[in-house]
């Protein structure tokens, strides 16, 4: 089952530069959560600051009682034990096989025999759709497999935690897709806590239960998926909807002068709030909810059209 990660007040900073301050978040455990922000916002620090790869200045990341920003060295390894992560090129090493890479971490950190790695290695391997693909070398595979057997090597020491970085980065529109119903599988199947960090709006508008924005140096919004992609909050509508109108400009926010000439054009109206993707083999997710159940708790009237798209749940595998 996965772990609930409590994020507070946490502020990073590179010498005089400020990343992000006072972020307070909840990843609630077994739910699948999505951070988006434009480019640069920092969204990969706040991943490796999750894990205890980098140090905040203030604020805590509780998990499981651990403060993993102030723990001893002893602690945080232990707690790390918790997370599988899957880096954005895969991070595979070039000269070992596929089923080599994904054993790695078991011979590494386990003393199981060569006999129940290859059990664990095979399930996860079938967990990815990889089967048939265990003697390949990472070059001769597409950027979708490289991904997929990543996932299959963060998978094997059976993650509490599961963090994400750009899953979809280099991958065409389809192989995303394919991924992206991997992810609602998987984490039907392990329950573990996700994290996805993405650019990719339809991403972020399928897969999650949760989604936050990063946005000019702090956490601009974070809740369930209907509450943001219902929000007329002006950076969160722009940023969901991939509009050039908003605060949102194209390197960093719009100076006044910008703002100013866009004083005239409001903001398109919401697309309808698409249903979110469901397991292929029609598992239940613990973190599911009907659709339209947030707005309708929350007295919030949908975009007109939400939900009434048809679902359809490709297989994880290709
Ligand atoms: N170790 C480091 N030392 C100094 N600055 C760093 C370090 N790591 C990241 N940064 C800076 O932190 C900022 C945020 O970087 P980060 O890679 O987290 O952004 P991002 O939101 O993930 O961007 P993208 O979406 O383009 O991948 C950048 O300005 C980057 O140069």
């Amino acid at each position: 089952m996965g772990a609930e990660v409590q994020v507070s007040h946490l502020t990073k900073k590179f010498g005089k530069q400020l990343i992000w301050g006072d972020v307070s978040l909840t990843l609630p455990a077994g739910e699948i959560s999505v951070m988006l922000g434009p480019s640069g916002t920092g969204k990969s620090v706040f991943l490796k600051t999750l894990i205890g790869l980098i140090k905040p200045d203030e604020g805590s990341v509780i998990i499981e009682g651990v403060d993993i920003a102030s723990c001893s060295e002893r602690q945080l390894y232990e707690v790390r034990k918790l997370f599988g992560v899957l880096f954005q090129d895969g991070a595979m090493f070039g000269s070992m096989t596929l089923y080599d890479n994904v054993a790695f971490p078991l011979r590494e950190h386990t003393k199981k025999s060569e006999s129940q790695i290859r059990q664990i290695v095979m399930e996860k391997m079938e967990l990815t759709g990889l089967i048939g693909a265990e003697d390949k070398l990472p070059g001769e595979i597409s950027g979708g497999m490289r991904k997929r057997a990543g996932l299959a090597r963060a998978l094997v020491l059976d993650p509490q935690i599961l963090l994400i970085d750009e899953p979809d980065s280099g991958l065409d529109p389809v192989r995303t897709a394919y991924i992206n119903q991997l992810f609602i599988d998987l984490n039907a199947a392990i329950d573990a806590t996700f994290l996805i960090v993405t650019h990719d709006i339809n991403t972020a508008r399928t897969v999650p239960d949760n989604i936050g924005l990063l946005y000019h140096k702090h956490l601009a919004m974070f809740g369930p998926r209907e509450m943001l992609l219902s929000s007329t909050e002006p950076v969160v509508a722009q940023f969901l909807n991939a509009q050039r109108v908003g605060p949102i400009g194209m390197s960093e926010e719009k100076d006044a002068d910008q703002l100013a000439a866009e004083a005239g054009f409001s903001m398109p109206p919401l697309p309808p709030i698409t249903r979110q993707l469901e397991p292929s083999n029609g598992m239940q997710r613990r973190a599911q909810r009907p659709a339209g159940q947030w707005c309708r708790e929350n007295g919030v009237v949908p975009p007109p059209g939400s939900f009434e798209d048809a679902v359809t749940a490709p297989g994880a595998s290709t």
